[in-house]
Order: structure tokens, then sequence, then C-alpha cells
């Protein structure tokens, strides 16, 4: 009898199409997302060589890092430098025959968001993009990660890519949440604890009581973030959520099509035995809501905490590290992190650009105002996001409160379009990255799930969302 294999293990077997001695495979790929940034060489390098997609019905294009958020876009794009980078993947798409979700078009948003919203991506399959956070689409069971532009070249080129297998890691959170601790704050307490190199080398499976008693865009929000922890890729082994979530996409297989698929995707789990390289088991009850605090998505902290005290950690390049990680975040040692005021407040990105992240933001801002210190905007993942929340009228909710309600895009989530930070600006994020200068020039990035945001909008400050009303 074969030994028991993981989740991963399986994946990734029943995608190989020739290993070599060494343990290089060529993997099959069974989807491949695209967008303006990591492609525009890719195809330059198809158009050279002559070459075709291999595969178009198995790749699908859409614009979201360089559009801008701003009603006015449907006019016409602005900056030059991004006007160029949609133009071309406009190009592109229409010339090697690939679906392309326009600006205009209301299934645009961001890649990450749009993958899961059309049926795209499904159990089972190997997904990847020119893109860290493909990460995220693992929560469906896929096995999904990022790839550089030469990489997307010979995707497009053959469906296939060459790979090693990684290590297999468990991270298993028992138990069940508090009231007001979310999906966001599981991952950036993992992160937390395994550090950003963490996952290196490895593939992370999420399993255990917590992770199952999230929603699908719970699992998507700590998928997403796997990267953050240095992991190739995250998984969840697909259930009857899975399925349901599934269901009537357009994408989607149907009918037939759709039970047989069921059928294949109930193997999609780890057996019994199956062994782990590393295990890492955090208990869900113990968790309080989280609020990073440095330049990186490991500086996190407890929201009843203070700003932690560099000169307690021994090694000495890290402790160096962490003074100036404080010193760009214009921070002192030991203070409450309650106390820290804001200027901006970003809600959107791949991590929490949602649904259920709109709705969890509506319920904490509706009948209040954001403070007049405050500036907050409120980017939907994608346009079909977009209209779901008007159509639940939550849009009235976010500007009857204050808030500036966007066009989708990854806005703010990184400086590549207009929306940015000014120097200086301290803002709480719903996003995943909060490296010097990610939000705009020396603008100072705090991570937080979407209803901290929206506490912190309310209050000025950072608040406990277990007790703000
Ligand atoms: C621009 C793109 C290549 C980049 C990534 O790979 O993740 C971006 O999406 C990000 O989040 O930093
Ligand atoms: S929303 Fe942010 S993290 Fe996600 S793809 Fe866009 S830039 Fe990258």
């Amino acid at each position: 009898m074969s030994a028991p294999r993981t989740l991963y293990d399986k994946i990734f077997d029943d995608h190989i199409v020739s290993r070599q001695e060494d343990g290089t495979c060529l993997l099959y790929i069974d989807r491949h997302l695209v967008h303006e940034v990591t492609s525009p060489q890719a195809f330059e390098g198809l158009r050279m060589a002559g070459r075709k997609v291999r595969a178009p019905e198995k790749t699908l294009a859409v614009v979201d890092h360089n559009v801008p958020t701003s009603p006015d876009r449907h006019e016409g794009i602005k900056n030059e430098e991004s006007r160029i980078q949609v133009e071309a993947l406009a190009t592109n798409a229409a010339e090697f025959g690939v679906e392309y979700y326009s600006e205009k078009d209301v299934r645009q948003g961001i890649v990450h968001i749009v993958g899961p919203e059309q049926g795209f991506t499904l159990p089972g399959m190997t997904i990847v993009c020119g893109d860290s956070h493909t990460s995220t689409h693992g929560a469906f069971g896929a096995l999904a990660h990022g790839i550089g532009t030469s990489e997307v070249e010979h995707v497009l080129a053959t469906q296939t890519l060459i790979q090693k297998k990684a290590k297999n890691m468990l991270v298993r959170v028992d138990g069940q949440l508090p009231e007001g601790v979310t999906a966001k704050d599981i991952i950036l307490a993992i992160i937390g604890e395994i550090g950003t190199a963490g996952g290196t080398g490895h593939v992370i499976e999420f399993a255990g009581e917590a992770i199952r008693s999230l929603s699908m865009e719970g699992r998507m929000t700590i998928c997403n973030m796997t990267i953050e922890g240095g992991a190739r890729a995250g998984l969840i082994a697909p259930d009857e959520k899975t399925f349901e979530y599934i269901k009537g996409k357009p994408r989607a297989p149907k009918g037939q099509a759709l039970d047989m698929a069921i059928e294949y995707w109930k193997t999609l789990y780890t057996e019994e035995g199956a062994h782990f390289d590393r295990v890492v088991v955090l208990d869900a009850a113990n968790l309080p809501p989280i609020v990073s605090w440095g330049s990186s998505p490991e500086d996190v902290v407890s929201i009843e905490g203070v700003v932690p005290n560099p000169d307690a950690i021994e090694d000495e390049t890290k402790r160096t590290s962490k003074w100036r990680a404080l010193d760009y975040m214009g921070l002192k040692p030991d203070t409450k992190i309650t106390d820290i005021a804001i200027d901006r407040v970003f809600i959107g990105s791949c991590t929490n650009g949602r649904i259920e992240d709109l709705r969890a933001v509506a319920a904490v801002v509706e009948g209040k105002q954001v403070a007049s210190t405050v500036s907050a905007m409120i980017v939907p993942g994608s346009g079909l996001v977009k209209e779901q929340a008007e159509a639940e009228g939550l849009d009235k909710i976010f500007k009857a409160a204050g808030f500036d309600w966007r066009e989708p895009g990854c806005s703010m989530c990184l400086a590549m379009n207009d929306d940015r930070l000014k120097p200086g600006e301290r803002c709480a994020s719903t996003s995943n990255r909060n490296f010097e200068g990610r939000q705009g020039f020396k603008g100072r990035t705090h991570l937080v799930s979407p209803a901290m945001a929206a506490a912190a909008a309310i209050a000025g400050h950072f608040v406990d969302i277990r007790t703000f009303n």
C-alpha cells in the first residue's frame, strides 16, 4: 500500500507531466490568471517567437493594479504609465484570443477576487498568476501560487510550469473564534508566530475547527496572506461550503458535470497519518483582534497591547531592523495601540475586499460618522462586489458615515494608481503588506481586519472592536 498523502501531495501528483531524476517536474497548469503588471513582456516574448497562447480557454485576463478607482475613470485613464499598461493588456488579450475584463466591464476587479467569483477557480486545480497573492485561490483546495514574468510566458506558451515539490506544513487552528475576531486576525497571528520566513520551502495546509468554521471568503483571507509567511502556497481542503459557493458561478461546471466534479473534489483531503514536515498549532479561542505596528507583516500585536521595545530582541540585525521600523512608523516603544491616532483608512484589496468584508464594515459604521481627522475610503474588490453592496444599500450606509465609495481595483493596497498616502500619513488598512512605501512614499500602514479598520475610522484611533459600540 502506498504511503498516506497530504492534499498537496495529491494535487501535485495529479498534475505531473514528467519528472526528472533530481525531482524537477513539469506540471500541467489548469488555470492561468493574467493582469497588466506582469504580462506585457510575456506576451511580447510570444509575439517575437511567433507563438500562440496554448490554451486561451484556461486563461483569463483582467486589469486591476493600475486602474483608477475614481468615478470618472470611464472617461479614460489620465496617468500615462497606467494607461499604457492597461491598453497593452487589452491589445494582447485581443490579439491572443484571451478573455479580458476591462475597467468598463462589471466583472472587472482584483484578479484574486475575480477568479473565484467567476467559478474559474475550482478545487484540485493548479492555478498560477504573475502575482504573489495567487495563494488566495488555495482556499478552494487548489494548488495556487505566484510566478514570475518569464514563467508567465512559459505557461502562456505551453500550459505547463517547471516546479520542484515543496515540503508539507500543517497549521491547525483549533477551537472557535471569539466574537469580533476574524480570519484576518487568525492569519496575522500565524505570521506573527512563524515569522515572514516561517513557511519558506513549504506549502501550508490550514486545518482545524476554526478554519472549517470560516466562510469561503474568510478562507480566502487566510490563504491570501500565506505568502507573507514565506510559504509557496496555502491550501484548505474543499468541503460542502466550497461546493455550495461554487454552484451557479458563471464558469463552474453545471448539472451532471458538477456532480462528477464534486465526486472528485471529495477525494481532496489529507489522509490519516500523512506526513507533515512541520506542524504549528494555534487556539482560536485565545486570539484577540490584531494590529501590525511595524513594516513587516510579522510585526503584530494584540489591540490590548503596546508597541514592543526592540531592545528586548537578542539578535542584533533583527533588533536594528525593528528599531528602523519603529522610526519609519513614527512610533515609540510602550505606546498603547489604542493611543495611536490615524489619518487615513483603506478598506479593500484581495485580502479583504469581498462582500462579507463590506457587510462587516457596514455593521460597525451604520449611523456613525468618520472622525473629522480621518479620510476613509472603501474600494470593492470587483464590479460584482460593488453591485452586490449597492443592491444591499451598503453604499448608502458608507456615504452617510462619510466614507468615500470607489470603483473596483487594487487601489491603495499598493501605490500603483492615484490612491496613495502622503508622506507621514498613518493608515489603518485591510490589505496584506505594510512594507515601507507600500501605500505611498513614507506612508505608514497598519494591517487590521475590516471591522477594526471601520472602528478606527469612527474613533480616529485604534479601538478594540470587542468593546466598541
Ligand atoms: C504587482 C504584483 C506583481 C505584486 C505581487 O506580485 O504581489 C502586487 O500584486 C503586490 O501585491 O505586491
Ligand atoms: S490588491 Fe494588493 S495584494 Fe492584491 S493583487 Fe492588488 S496589489 Fe497585490
